[in-house]
C-alpha cells in the first residue's frame, strides 16, 4: 500500500519518483478519488483518473522483454494533492523464479532479431538488485 499525505506546496514535493515497473505486470487500485498516478506519454504527464471499482493494469518490464520489445512499459510516478491525501494498492505479479525471461521464440520465428537476452526471473531479479554504476536497468538485459 502507498499513502500520500496531502501537502501545502505539492509542485515541491514528489509523490513516488519516476520509474517502470518489473515485473510482468502490476494491478494497482486507487482507494478514493484523489488523482495522483501519472503516465509519460510523448514527453507528458498524463493522470490516470482514478474510476471507482476499476483496476489499473500496468505493463512491466518482464512483459516488455517477453514482447521483444513491440510493448513497451511505461514509464510512472506519483504526484500529492495540496489538500487531500491519497492511498494506493498495488501487487506485482511475476512469474516463478524459474521461469526463463526472455523474447517470445514466436516473435524471433517470425524474423526479428532477439533484442533482449534470456535469463531466469531470478537472475533477472539479481540484476536488478545489484546494478550496474550509470547503466540503465533495461540496458544491461539488451543483447
Ligand atoms: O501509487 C501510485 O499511484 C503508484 C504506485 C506505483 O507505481 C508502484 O508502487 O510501483
Ligand atoms: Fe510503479
Amino acid at each position: 500500500m502507498n499513502y500520500y499525505p496531502p501537502c501545502p506546496q505539492p509542485e515541491r514535493v514528489t509523490g513516488l519518483t519516476p520509474h517502470v515497473d518489473i515485473p510482468g505486470f502490476a494491478l494497482l487500485l486507487d482507494c478514493g478519488d484523489t488523482p495522483g498516478l501519472q503516465v509519460l506519454k510523448d514527453g507528458r504527464w498524463i493522470f490516470v483518473e482514478p474510476l471507482d471499482g476499476a483496476v489499473v493494469v500496468d505493463m512491466g518490464r518482464i512483459t516488455e522483454i517477453l514482447s521483444n520489445g513491440l510493448y513497451k512499459a511505461p514509464e510512472h510516478r506519483a504526484v500529492v494533492s495540496k489538500s487531500k491525501e491519497r492511498r494506493s494498492i498495488v501487487t506485482f505479479c511475476y512469474p516463478a523464479l524459474s521461469f526463463k525471461v526472455g523474447p517470445a521464440m514466436e516473435l524471433i520465428k517470425l524474423g526479428s532479431p532477439p533484442l533482449y537476452k534470456t535469463v531466469t526471473v531470478e537472475e533477472y531479479l539479481g540484476c536488478f538488485f545489484n546494478p550496474k554504476p550509470d547503466v540503465p536497468f533495461i540496458d544491461t538485459m539488451k543483447i
